[in-house]
């Protein structure tokens, strides 16, 4: 990191300060090169990249599933191993990590994230099964509680895990695609979950394909692809130019003409990003999300 940004970061340093990571995996392969980022607390931040790009690696160097073969890691101030070790860094997984078949219900995956804070018994105390209730009461999943988790649509699927993360009171949560295969309302209310957790004060980072719902309720962005390319506010960051250098040619690009401005839209799943004069420009609030994935010219 530059002086700036070690300045910044070390300002920032209660939230996620990430500084040089490099990782390899066992095959050799480096994934992640000289990665650097910091997020302050109270933040929601996207991670947005191709796939391949390494967004699934700097979960995994952050949860400490990998070690970085070089950089560092701080989460609250502290290094990794610690922050775990005090249960505070919660991961809700892409659908396709879990074995749905499982037998295992709703409200037993959120007692899940109280584990870290039982005794060796997992004996569940009354505070245990408050917190599972408030959790599941706050994604409004109360009256699935006992439906086995594989019986879910993939919106509930997503909120479950998420009360998982809520239950164990995590000041950091990551989460992986968390709007894959959900419908906008559904959507809506998780956005509205993760602004009320930003409000606390926790930190999350969202990777995410959904382009067009970024600006809308992500403070800060992170571009990736094989290190960071860029990171800081949104408003600062996911521009033209640096998601030109993301996505190279694999964005479906659309160039509208009609209008006093030319209007891009990048499209690179189901909301699609609508640049006017090189302006990111907010999404509407119900996009035509059928219409314009058939629209597609390319
Ligand atoms: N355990 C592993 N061993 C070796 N290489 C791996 C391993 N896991 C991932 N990779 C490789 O690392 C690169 C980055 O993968 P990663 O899963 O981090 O990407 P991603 O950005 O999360 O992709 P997606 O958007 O598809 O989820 C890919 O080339 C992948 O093949």
């Amino acid at each position: 990191m530059n002086t700036i940004d070690t300045l910044a970061a070390s300002l920032d340093g209660a939230g996620m300060v990430v500084s040089g990571i490099t990782v390899t995996y066992r095959n050799g392969h480096t994934v992640l090169h000289d990665a650097s980022f910091h997020l302050p607390l109270g933040t929601i931040a996207a991670l947005v990249g191709v796939n391949g790009s390494g967004k699934s690696t700097l979960f995994k160097a952050i949860m400490g599933f990998v070690r970085p073969v070089a950089g560092d890691i701080r989460l609250l101030g502290m290094p990794v191993t610690r922050a775990l070790r005090q249960n505070l860094v919660a991961y809700v997984p892409q659908a396709e990590e879990v074995d749905w078949n499982f037998p295992v219900l709703v409200e037993d995956v959120v007692m899940m994230g109280r584990y870290g804070h039982m005794g060796l018994l997992r004996r569940p105390k009354a505070a245990d099964r408050d917190a599972v209730e408030q959790a599941l009461a706050r994604v409004n999943m109360i009256a699935l509680r006992k439906r086995q988790i594989g019986e879910l649509s993939g919106g509930q699927k997503k909120r479950v895990f998420l009360a998982r993360a809520l239950a164990q009171n995590s000041k950091v949560i990551l989460l992986d695609e968390p709007f894959t295969g959900v419908d906008v309302t559904t959507e809506e209310q998780i956005i509205a979950l993760l602004q009320e957790l930003r409000d606390e004060g926790r930190v999350m980072l969202v990777s995410t394909h959904n382009l067009g719902s970024v600006p809308e309720f992500c403070d800060r962005t992170i571009l990736i692809k094989g290190t960071v390319l860029a990171h800081g506010t949104t408003e600062e960051t996911f521009n033209q130019a640096n998601l030109e250098q993301t996505f190279g040619g694999v964005l479906r690009h659309f160039m509208l003409s009609g209008g006093a401005l030319p209007i891009g839209v990048i499209s690179d799943d189901e909301r699609p990003l609508i640049i006017e004069g090189g302006q990111v420009q907010r999404r509407a609030s119900q996009p035509q999300r059928k219409q314009e994935k058939h629209d597609d010219p390319a």
